[in-house]
């Protein structure tokens, strides 16, 4: 299907102030025509001194005319503006509606400035499908419509000129503009994306790029791209100015060809001359109201890749995620089985995991450790939906996680990840996020519990935590971990940056607080492990090594060897 069959089934849904907006152009394009006709026809009448109650009539069909002309124009803007503000509004409700549930999915593929900027830009593009694209050529058609019948009373051979003036307009000048276009739009898109990638890096790369002295050079890159995008910009004006000129050009030569051509007819004594002037007057007013013709293939073009983009966008995500689906319960015990999973990045070589097969009964406490870059953390993303495996099943509750509702996995699931987002406001908004209802004092106990004691609610987070140490991120988010209400906890090193001490004393509150329900903690430090279930040792993608921390230290294998480093490390006390 067409995707401008989105905006075209939008256009039905506002189709009474299209009517209307059509209607008003229509009264005002003719109205134009007949107001300067009458114009032309009122000077040349003047010369034959004609009784004074036709220069009355004449003078007050040309004032009403010029009423009636602004305002039936202001009808039509009103109208076609209002349906085109409803219009998009809609669009973009229905786009972001379908896309929300689908943003772990289109993330993955693409970069958060391109998408930002792509889909900002792309449904701003679409305004201008119906304002420019759509509506116009139906009132320019009706209105030449009506004037060449106009002028086919006074002579066959000025309204067949106009017919022939009004295909060059609407087909040859429109062509010439589209071959120009395709080239330049094009390019000037592809810049748009490189400015606000490199736009978005140089913002949150800020630091990084200031304390390895790359900062001017990458300022310097930037300005360059925004150069190159304002030339780009400026090629594409003039090439619409070109479009536009070639238009005003046609006009002229139409005007000047209804002035031989009615000069030669008056001679041969086929047109009065009291007409000419009339007629002259006729086509300059209604090639003037084509004039949005020139400037339609480049907006048409415009919103078709608008568009296409678009649903590409969500139909990609799509692809990747169930949004319907069996619903996880928060109520009951969760159960979670991997059999033979395997997982490869996109446009890597090699695959992240390889042959991995694990069973979390419920209630169970499970740790998967293992080296930086081993794959933990991509178990964790193929366990919340957010990646599928290449290979293997994962079952929940024993059914298929791809059968599964994406978003009751989420709700089901009190998850830390490694990185975890804080929005601006104060410590309670963040902790809230779902809007439900604690108490101010469930709240500071949380925080208490969570190693924040000192913490008010009101204090303030600034934009992504900026204001908060990496240490207290992670309590933040521990904290609101600690009042979801899920069965499954999956804790993605949630501790790495605390301290000894603090970390044994959140852990013990989190491990009291899941007692019954299904634990998965990836670490980094193999301190306090003897409390799991069992101990899954992964490296490079595979696992190496499972049981519970006795049967793993009575092996003398991979993480008995890991504990006697880490023991040398921090001292014998502690580990
Ligand atoms: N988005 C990605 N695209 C391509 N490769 C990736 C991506 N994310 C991770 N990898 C690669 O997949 C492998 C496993 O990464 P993963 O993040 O799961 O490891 P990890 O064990 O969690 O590491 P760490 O302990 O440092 O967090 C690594 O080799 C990593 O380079």
């Amino acid at each position: 299907m067409n995707d401008l069959a989105i905006l075209s089934k939008a256009m039905i849904q506002e189709r009474k102030d299209i009517v209307i907006a059509i209607l008003g152009g229509f009264i005002a394009g003719i109205a134009g025509v007949f107001l300067f006709s009458t114009s032309g026809y009122l000077i040349s009448q003047t010369v034959f001194m004609p009784p004074l109650y036709t220069l009355i009539v004449l003078t007050s069909l040309v004032k009403m005319l010029g009423l009636l002309r602004a305002g039936s124009r202001y009808g039509e803007r009103l109208y076609s503006h209002r349906a085109t503000f409803s219009m998009l509004s809609r669009l973009r409700t229905t786009f972001f509606a379908k896309l929300i549930p689908l943003t772990p999915g289109v993330l993955n593929k693409k970069r958060s400035g391109d998408l930002l900027a792509q889909i900002v830009g792309d449904v701003e593009s679409l305004q201008f499908y119906f304002l420019r694209v759509a509506y116009p050529p139906v009132i320019v058609v009706m209105v030449f419509l009506a004037t060449i019948l106009f002028t086919s009373v006074f002579s066959i051979w000025i309204a067949a000129l106009f017919v022939l003036g009004m295909i060059v307009v609407a087909f040859v000048v429109p062509a010439i503009v589209l071959i120009g276009q395709r080239k330049i739009v094009g390019h000037v898109r592809g810049q748009r994306a490189a400015l606000s990638t490199e736009f978005t890096e140089v913002l949150y790369g800020f630091r990084e790029l200031k304390v390895y002295g790359q900062l001017k050079q990458r300022e310097q890159q930037l300005q360059n791209i925004s150069a190159d995008l304002a030339a780009g910009q400026r090629r594409e004006a003039g090439h619409l100015l070109l479009g536009q000129s070639l238009h005003t050009f046609v006009t002229f030569l139409i005007s000047w060809g209804v002035l031989v051509l009615g000069a030669s007819l008056i001679m041969k004594g086929q047109l009065a001359g009291v007409f000419l002037a009339m007629l002259v007057m006729a086509s300059l007013t209604v090639f003037e109201e084509a004039a949005a013709m020139a400037t339609l293939p480049a907006y048409k073009q415009d919103s078709e890749h608008a568009a296409n983009r678009l649903t590409e966008t969500v139909q990609a995500a799509k692809e990747e995620s169930s949004p319907s689906g069996g619903l996880l319960s928060v109520q009951q015990g969760v159960s979670v089985k991997l059999s033979d999973i395997a997982f490869q990045y996109e446009g890597e070589w090699r695959p992240a995991l390889k042959n991995i097969s694990l069973e979390l009964p419920p209630g169970s406490k499970t740790a998967i450790v293992g080296p930086s870059g081993s794959g933990k953390s991509t178990i964790v993303d193929l366990l919340l939906g957010l990646r599928k495996p290449t290979e293997g099943e994962i079952r929940i509750n024993d059914v298929l996680l791809e059968d599964l509702n994406e978003t009751s996995i989420w709700a089901a699931a009190n998850v830390v990840l490694q990185h975890n987002h804080f929005f601006r406001g104060t410590l309670r908004e963040n902790l809230l996020l779902q809007g439900e209802d604690y108490s101010d004092e469930v709240l500071t106990e949380t925080l208490g519990k969570a190693g924040l004691p000192n913490k008010s609610l009101s204090d303030l987070v600034y934009e992504n935590g900026e204001n908060l140490s990496d240490g207290e991120k992670q309590r933040l988010a521990i904290a609101r971990v600690m009042l979801r209400k899920g069965k499954l906890w999956i804790l993605d090193e949630p501790t790495s940056s605390l301290d000894y001490v603090t970390e044994q004393r959140v852990l013990g509150h989190i491990y009291e607080q899941a007692a019954e329900d299904t634990l998965l903690l990836i670490c980094h430090r193999l301190i306090g492990l003897d409390q799991m279930d069992q101990i899954v040792v992964v490296d490079q993608g595979r696992i190496v090594e499972r049981g519970s921390y006795s049967e793993l230290m009575e092996q003398q294998g991979y993480f008995y060897e890991m504990k006697g480093i880490e023991r040398q490390m921090v001292g014998e006390d502690r580990a």
